[in-house]
């Protein structure tokens, strides 16, 4: 499914479209006919400034959110979140929690908790962190449960708030080299909702940048470069190329690169 010129939906290619979507709570109008299309497989990234209305959006996407004009349009039945903040039952254990989203499914407790263990592993914890409840676990930590309770649902859409903003710069940069991982290994179709451009350029196939309230794309860049090959050189000549353009810079608030 792709968006066309004019703004209908074109071919059946399986993927996310954003048609025209407007949203107001009470009187204040958030967004303002928002378009844009995602290929299936594909990361895209949504930047902007505070409050224009990125998490609204990305409730949307995630059927949490009905808009009121306008129409999100995808095949995916299992979107999963995940939030800056972890959000984790602080009475359960780290297996427990992982899986708990896994109540809803027909599945014994023992598969539920199998599961679970294999996840611990995959996002890089021990059978041992599986015993601790979140009070005992760093903040790296609580998000790694956070990010292996959203793939135990084994979903085919992820969707991500800011989930790395709360961490310092190293174990930042540990995460989104996870995620990157498991998205590739998984082909998961992917929504970002970040603040930083430098970490929309590491991860993104495509970046939507949103204007400040009522939130329109101002502008839209496609990062064609494979992700492996996205090296700190490679990040900061692109954000520069990004902010070189009027309308990304106007809308991300700072004055525009000179070419270089
Ligand atoms: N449930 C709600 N009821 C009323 N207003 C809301 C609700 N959810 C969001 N808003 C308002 O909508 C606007 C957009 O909020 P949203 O959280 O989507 O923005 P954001 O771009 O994700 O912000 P930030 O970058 O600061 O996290 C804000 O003014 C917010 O106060």
């Amino acid at each position: 499914m792709t968006l066309a010129p004019d703004g209908t939906l074109a071919t059946t290619t399986p993927g996310l479209v954003v048609e025209a979507v407007s949203h107001a709570f009470g009187p204040e109008p958030v967004l303002a006919k928002i378009s844009f299309a995602l290929p299936a497989g594909k990361v895209g990234c949504l930047i902007g400034p505070s409050g224009c209305g990125k998490s609204t959006l990305l409730a949307m996407i995630g059927g949490l959110v009905q808009p009121d004009q306008g129409r999100i349009v995808h095949g995916f039945a299992r979107p999963a979140f995940a939030f800056q903040d972890p959000c984790l039952l602080p009475w359960r254990d780290a297996r427990k929690n992982i899986a708990f989203g896994l109540k809803a499914l027909p599945m014994r407790a023992s598969e539920r908790l199998a599961r679970a263990d294999a996840l611990l592993r995959v996002v890089g914890l021990s059978e041992d962190d599986g015993d601790k409840f979140p009070h005992a676990l760093s903040g790296g930590m609580r998000q790694r449960v956070a990010l292996a309770r959203a793939l135990a649902i084994e979903p085919d859409l992820l969707l991500l708030d800011e989930p790395f903003s709360a961490l310092d710069v190293g174990l930042r940069r540990q995460m989104q080299a996870l995620v990157q991982r498991l998205i590739d290994a998984r082909g998961l179709t992917t929504v970002l909702v970040t603040h930083d451009l430098a970490e929309a350029v590491r991860m993104a196939d495509r970046v939507f940048v949103l204007s400040p309230r009522p939130a329109h794309v101002a502008a839209m860049h496609d990062i064609a470069v494979p992700h492996a090959a996205r090296d700190d050189g490679f990040v900061h000549a692109e954000v520069g190329r990004l902010l070189a353009d009027p309308a990304t810079a106007a809308a991300l608030s700072v004055e525009p690169e000179s070419p270089r």
